[in-house]
């Protein structure tokens, strides 16, 4: 058993982050540089296992990708210059990676295999096979498409209008990258906002999508040209040091370069709401990916209800909410949070009983969680279940423990945050 003996009862964290690479814009960086024509140029690039697994894929389309630490060239092919792969295509743990090249790959006239780990091979599928399939391309997997391995013969897609069940952004993204290579208009329509990188990134490579409230369009046939991307550090890795800087006493930490896209600030909202203290300054909107800093000061908190349309707003962040909440007085409910069924764990399961074993007072429901704060954590031996935003979770619970705490496989972390631990040992001095 590999387990990692974490930073316990700290009476303070102080100083400055520099929050790595958006994990969802570094994967769409290396895809829309491929798919574009000419050299795309990308800065700050997320160096997570996640986002290498992406890089790999499409060196095994053919498309000559060139990474140098944060910073990556890709030789864009279009669309038409990827290549039938010779070997299977191996997405590791990365489901973004994998259900978007699915979208991109139902357009293309070749064979290809997509396999992951033993998480991805657990994770749902026919979402986003469905789908594409109805576009056209030939699709398979196992249990009738639903798991990996999945193999596509991509071909002539012809657009299609699609209600999409559940708020994904990965399938959306999917439906609208193979709608860029069908005939005609490809339709989306969302039951709830869900992030739209993929929408913004069309456009700065120089493709047209139209949205209107819950409905995003594309026309099939447009050929996109190569753009530089600067990569805004990713707000689901600072929900780890927001939490951290208001439950640890006496601390002040200052976020550097944080992405502030609407659809992903839902933990501010949520952390405002509760009483965080918390600042945004140095604000840049107008960039195509808004950015911003923030200061987290130690906060007295309170339970609130999340749920709506705020829970794609901050799917990933619900772990380490749930430890924001243990913190906070009265209860919290997170409800309509389903979907955390169906990542990298069952969020809804790892959360609880991995929170519970540190003497939270947490009780799973159907769609979520019930937490009743406050209470103090002890200790204890916790697991990431290779779920990386478990292990992170696991990680920051820790410094207000009181007893020790080991974690079992702290190695997931590097899927999205290589960085973490040092990150972390920064703010202790
Ligand atoms: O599109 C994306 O980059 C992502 C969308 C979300 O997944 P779903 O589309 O399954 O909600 C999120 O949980 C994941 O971490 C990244
Ligand atoms: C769910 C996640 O990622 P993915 O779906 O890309 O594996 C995540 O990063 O929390």
């Amino acid at each position: 058993m590999n387990t990692t003996s974490l930073t316990v009862h700290v009476n303070r964290l102080t100083g400055e982050i520099h929050i790595p690479g958006d994990k969802s814009i570094s994967h769409r960086s290396i895809m829309f540089g491929a798919i574009a024509e000419g050299t795309t140029t990308i800065t700050n690039f997320l160096t997570g296992d996640d986002c290498l697994s992406t890089i790999s894929c499409f060196q095994k389309l053919g498309v000559e990708i060139i990474q140098d630490h944060e910073k990556v060239t890709i030789h864009g092919t279009g669309f038409e210059g990827l290549q039938e792969p010779s070997e299977i295509l191996d997405v590791g743990n990365s489901g973004t990676t994998i259900r978007l090249m699915m979208g991109i790959l139902a357009g293309r006239p070749f064979f290809s295999t997509l396999i992951g780990d033993d998480s991805i091979a657990k994770r749902p599928m026919t979402r986003v096979t469905k789908p594409l399939k109805a576009l056209g391309a030939g699709i398979d997997g196992r249990s009738g498409g639903e798991y990996t391995p999945i193999s596509i013969r991509g071909g002539s897609l012809k657009g299609i209008e699609y209600q999409v069940p559940v708020a994904s952004a990965q399938v959306k993204s999917a439906i609208l990258l193979a709608g860029l290579q069908a005939g005609g208009t490809t339709k989306v329509i969302e039951t709830a906002k869900t992030r739209d990188h993929t929408e913004r990134m069309i456009q700065h490579f120089g493709g047209a999508v139209e949205v209107d409230g819950l409905s995003v369009s594309v026309q099939g046939g447009q050929q996109l040209k190569a753009a530089d991307v600067h990569v805004p550090g990713d707000i689901s890795s600072a929900a780890f040091f927001l939490v951290a800087g208001a439950i640890v006493p006496n601390s002040e930490i200052i976020l550097r370069n944080v992405g502030l896209n609407p659809s992903r600030t839902g933990i501010i909202d949520v952390m405002k709401e509760m009483g965080a203290d918390l600042e945004i300054f140095n604000e840049d909107l107008a960039a195509f990916e808004p950015v911003g800093d923030m200061r987290i000061k130690t906060s007295s908190l309170k339970g609130m209800t999340i749920g709506g349309d705020l829970i794609p707003r901050l799917i990933d962040e619900i772990p380490v909410i749930a430890l924001l909440a243990t913190q906070a007085e009265g209860v919290t409910v997170i409800k309509d949070a389903e979907e955390l069924k169906v990542k990298e764990t069952n969020r809804i399961d790892t959360v609880v009983h991995e929170l519970a074993k540190l003497g939270a007072r947490i009780e799973a429901t159907n769609d979520g969680m019930i937490i009743h704060g406050r209470t103090n954590l002890s200790g204890g031996i916790v697991d990431s279940y290779g779920d990386h935003r478990i292990g992170m979770m696991l990680a920051i619970a820790a410094l207000i423990c009181e007893k020790e705490v080991n974690l079992v496989d702290a190695g997931a972390i590097s899927v999205s945050y290589p960085n973490f631990f040092s990150h972390l040992e920064n703010l202790l001095s």
